[in-house]
């Protein structure tokens, strides 16, 4: 399901990113840490009264050279893009100024709700101040202190209240959803076109959250597929749809909707820093992962050459481990026929239930093998254990104390369910709760 995005836009040092991270709390900090992924602070969840909903912090999107007035017009017309909601923030103790002016005028041009806030405004004296944005023209004036954290529940209220109505699942249900991510020039849209093959179905514009994603149905074998977001794959003409950190939002918004994520890679030029990047952000967001070696055909080889690939890719992505990889190429379209089936298994690992009784025979097993360990004289007790949910599989282990199991016993744990079943192509969370 789609959540609504609520972008926040407004000259630099208005307190944006304050606000943003006040408004996703704590949720990035919990994300565990992978070495070698930064993360960019532009994009994450938020939820006010049970709505869940993503939300853009456009000030971190670097837009490069571009003079002063020129980045923040791009940033709120990439709000306009990707939002359903735009939260305009300005400074209340520096007044309406010049800038504010040129947002604004940006901001008129979309129909979008836009919901006005004043930020700074630490305290109850300081409300006078905002009266001057009233003259901006978009309604109601939001005081809020990013700092204090003051009147931020207001100004989510009226943002909700804005939210387009709930959109039923967007496709049916045994549809497989996925996306293909990666660098520029690995052969994204060639591998799409490959897979569309004779039976390219017309580009339609299924109407989800964002205007803009254009998905692309394929059906195979009695299977449904939607391609999500090719649109964005492909280069429209903006400005700004070439900055890096704004394909790395379009392929966050992608990942999001897919069942499946595809991270493709250049057979031909090898692994570098930047597929690291792209592969972790995937991984994160718990989705079915396969790896696409793409270019293989330009790759000379023997028959030494996959494995020797395939041990690079296991190197650089321990995180991936559990993320099959597919050789292909689509120029020629060799092996392009291997990969559909392939989703199918990760979408079913994804979904993929066991059984409680199972399930703690495995655990209980494991134990006898690898004795838990202790901690300043304290053994880790392993009670029982109980998946929880799908999409990804998560399992809750009940345990003496949750700060005993660490990250190796739970990657022990994590591999013994791997070994007793095929969780292939899908990531498996498990979490520790004390046993009450
Ligand atoms: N007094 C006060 N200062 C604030 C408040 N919110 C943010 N600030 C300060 O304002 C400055 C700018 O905040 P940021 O959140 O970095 O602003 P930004 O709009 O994201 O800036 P850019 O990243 O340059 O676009 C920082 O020094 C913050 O500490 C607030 O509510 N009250
Ligand atoms: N040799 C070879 N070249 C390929 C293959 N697939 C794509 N290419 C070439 O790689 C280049 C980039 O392909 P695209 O499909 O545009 O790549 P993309 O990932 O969609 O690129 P962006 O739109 O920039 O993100 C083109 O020149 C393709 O012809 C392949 O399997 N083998």
């Amino acid at each position: 399901m789609s959540k609504p995005t609520v972008a926040i836009v407004g000259r630099p040092n208005v307190g944006k990113s304050t606000i943003f991270n006040r408004i996703v709390g704590e949720r990035i900090s919990i994300v565990e840490d992978i070495p070698g992924v930064t993360r960019d602070r532009i994009y994450s969840s938020g939820e006010w009264l049970n709505q869940e909903f993503s939300i853009i912090d456009t000030g971190g999107i670097d837009l490069g050279d571009e003079p002063f007035l020129e980045q923040i017009r791009q940033q709120a017309e990439i709000a306009i893009d990707e939002a359903d909601v735009i939260i305009f923030l300005a400074n209340g103790r520096e007044g309406v100024t010049a800038a504010d002016e040129e947002v604004a005028k940006i901001l008129y041009k979309t129909k979008k709700p836009v919901v006005m806030a004043v930020n700074k405004v630490d305290n109850p004296e300081m409300r006078s101040d905002i009266y001057d944005f009233y003259a901006l023209g978009f309604g109601e004036v939001f005081p809020i202190s990013g700092s204090h954290g003051l009147g931020l529940g207001d100004l989510l209220d009226e943002v909700l209240k804005h939210f387009p109505e709930k959109t039923t699942e967007e496709y049916d249900e045994n549809t497989i959803k996925f996306s293909l991510i990666g660098r520029p020039n690995v052969g994204k849209s060639s591998l799409v076109n490959a897979l569309l093959g004779q039976e390219r179905v017309i580009v339609s514009n299924v109407a989800g959250t964002t205007r803009d994603a254009v998905d692309t149905p394929l059906t195979r074998d009695g299977q449904d597929y939607v391609i999500i977001d090719t649109a964005g794959m492909r280069k429209k003409g903006k400005v700004y749809e070439s900055t890096e950190k704004y394909s790395v939002l379009r392929a966050l918004r992608a990942i999001e909707r897919s069942d499946v994520v595809l991270v493709v890679l250049d057979g031909e030029e090898g692994i570098i820093e930047q597929d690291k990047k792209i592969a972790g952000y995937a991984h994160e967001a718990g989705r079915a992962i396969v790896i696409v070696v793409n270019k293989w055909d330009a790759v000379e080889k023997d028959e030494k050459t996959m494995n020797e690939f395939e041990e690079k890719i296991r190197a650089h992505f321990q995180f991936l481990d559990y993320a099959p990889i597919v050789f292909l190429s689509a120029k020629t379209k060799k092996r392009t026929h291997t990969l559909l089936p392939v989703i199918n298994k990760a979408r079913e690992s994804h979904n993929l239930r066991v059984p409680t009784n199972v399930l703690n025979e495995v655990i209980m097993d494991a134990i006898a093998m690898n004795p838990t360990p202790t901690h300043n004289g304290q053994r880790l007790r392993v009670y029982y254990a109980t998946q929880v949910g799908v999409k990804p599989p998560t399992f809750v282990v009940f345990v003496n104390d949750p700060e005993l199991l660490h990250f190796s016993y739970e990657r022990f744990l994590e591999n013994r369910i791997r070994d007793a079943f095929d969780f292939a192509g899908s990531p498996i969370k498990i979490i520790g709760r004390a046993r009450s």
